[in-house]
């Protein structure tokens, strides 16, 4: 099959210019050449010749053949043989018209070495041109015969020692007089060598004929603009080679943003889009910004050690100004001026100052609103620390969103209305449920709707400030405020099943997510 001229067109412009003068050459050879002509013809190295080649190959304009030699030539001992003749020869011919000769005689009677005494008797044997009987050696017909002709292993010997090597294909067993003979110096040690030898043939294809008839411009082309064609500006004059958006790459796994630091961010955007303000207060609190400012007894299972995690260095932590300090404690114990009876026990300035986890953020909107003046609206985001039991749905430890907002005429339903528009711009459907929390009323939890499991899942609480909590801080407008967490809205967004999979090192899950969702980040 072969390509289409728009193929050929896009091949040709993606060969570079080594692989374009491997394939002229192959057009002068007449389309079938060894690289050691493409090195003479294309004034290239064989290096770069046979890595052109390669890549001719791969796109398959050219075949590259594999043809693999053994190389055969004479040792020094068997160029030296080739020239005085073997050793069973010399013997043969010293002992001339001689038919029978003593073995002990031999080395006195004619002109051979001691050493090569026993290799000739031994091959005269072989090569039956004499027998050995009672310590005598009688010379065979054969052996007379063979006085003027040579055998097999000497006109090899003596092909060798003209050709000086002679390539053989070590697939093919062939029983000519030529295999005969090497087969018989091959027996002998150190007469010849062989060497492995490959040869490489290069043939164009059909679709390298192709583009080779389409004409293949020599220009050269660049893949990679270098220091020097800058500074000089010889890159004006150069041809680039075109990107090929096809080509294989590596995989790549960008740094991107955690998907949870996302979330926050959108988060964020939300609020402040609306016209909140952003604060954030510490991870480490007091009880009494964390609990007692918010009329939380200090008897309330939430403040138990199994809840909250308290902390040995500082164990304890400063308290405000005593005005406040004082409110608090007069709410707590008989209400204050509020016309509640407060939770009628005597308050402990100790159990308040202890440090601290946030076990929410409500601690946030409870100092600010102690340092601010209505109207305001506030949400802060941050990391919030309960005593929990780690499973797919929680963590202990993990992020909330809070916010408040302070004026004359606030009320409930700007409470549901400003939740409902939150979770709508994050794509969430919410209903709410009556609730309980000390410091609010009338009070609420949200859930949302996961179409998924067809079911609801709970994601916060809210409320109105009671005036319990107001009295003290100075507040004197409505307040509603809301604190929402975060990784379960998160586990929604990112359609995880998992809580944990948001902190886990295991960055599987996040290599398939996209780079960016879009969200803007500061
Ligand atoms: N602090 C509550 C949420 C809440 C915030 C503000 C008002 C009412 C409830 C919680 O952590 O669950």
């Amino acid at each position: 099959m072969t390509m289409n001229a728009d193929k050929i067109d896009k091949v040709i412009d993606e060969l570079h210019i080594n692989e374009k003068k491997v394939l002229k050459g192959l057009e002068s050879a007449g389309l079938e050449a060894i690289p050691e002509e493409i090195v003479e013809t294309q004034k290239m190295n064989i290096k770069a010749v046979m890595s052109a080649a390669g890549i001719l190959e791969s796109r398959g304009l050219i075949e590259v053949q594999k043809d693999e030699k053994n190389v055969v030539s004479l040792t020094d001992d068997g160029k030296q043989y080739a020239q005085e003749g073997l050793p069973e020869r010399k013997l043969l011919k010293s002992l001339g018209e001689n038919k029978s000769i003593p073995m002990k005689d031999i080395g006195q009677k004619t002109n051979l070495e001691p050493s090569e005494v026993k290799i000739a008797i031994g091959w005269l044997v072989r090569k039956k041109w004499a027998k050995i009987n009672q310590g005598i050696v009688e010379i065979t017909n054969e052996g007379l015969n063979s006085l003027n002709t040579q055998s097999d292993d000497e006109q090899v010997l003596d092909k060798l020692m003209d050709a000086q090597k002679i390539l053989m294909d070590p697939t093919k067993i062939i029983k000519d007089s030529f295999n005969l003979g090497f087969n018989l110096l091959k027996q002998r040690k150190g007469i010849i060598n062989v060497k492995k030898d490959s040869q490489y043939l290069l043939k164009v294809t059909e679709d390298g004929k192709a583009v080779i008839d389409k004409g293949i411009d020599l220009t050269y082309t660049v893949s990679q603009l270098t220091h020097e064609q800058l500074k000089t500006g010889s890159w004006k004059s150069l041809k680039f080679r075109s990107y090929d958006i096809n080509a294989e790459h590596p995989e790549t796994f960008p740094g991107k943003i955690h998907p949870l630091t996302r979330i926050i961010e959108e988060i964020r955007n939300v609020f402040l889009n609306m016209g909140f303000t952003e604060s954030s207060g510490n991870i480490l609190e007091s009880a009494f910004w964390n609990f007692d400012c918010l009329f939380q007894p200090q008897d309330h299972a939430a403040r138990e050690m199994q809840d909250t995690f308290y902390i040995k260095n500082p164990q304890y932590s400063k308290l405000p100004d005593n005005d406040i300090v004082n409110r608090v404690k007069d709410v707590h114990e008989h209400g204050g001026s509020t016309g509640s009876e407060g939770w009628n026990y005597s308050w402990d300035r100790e159990v308040a100052k202890q440090s601290v986890l946030r076990t929410h953020t409500t601690c946030v909107s409870a100092r600010f609103l102690e340092e601010y003046e209505p109207p305001l609206k506030m949400f802060s985001v941050g990391r919030v620390f309960r005593r929990e039991t780690i499973t797919y749905k929680h963590l202990p430890e993990f992020h909330q969103v809070e916010g408040i907002v302070a004026a004359e005429d606030i009320n409930y339903k700007n409470l549901l209305g400003i939740i409902e528009e939150f979770y709508h711009k994050l794509g969430f459907k919410v209903r709410f449920r009556p609730a309980y929390f000390p410091y609010t009323y009338l009070s609420t939890e949200c859930e949302i709707y996961l179409p998924q499991k067809e079911s609801w899942i709970e994601l916060g609480g809210s409320g109105m400030f009671r005036p319990e909590v107001l009295e003290p801080l100075g507040v004197e407008t409505p307040v509603l405020a809301f604190g929402l967490g975060i990784e379960r809205l998160a586990m929604l967004k990112l359609g995880i099943s998992d809580i944990r999979m948001l902190y886990k090192s295991d960055i599987g899950w996040l290599r398939d997510l996209p780079v960016s969702d879009g969200v803007k980040l500061k």
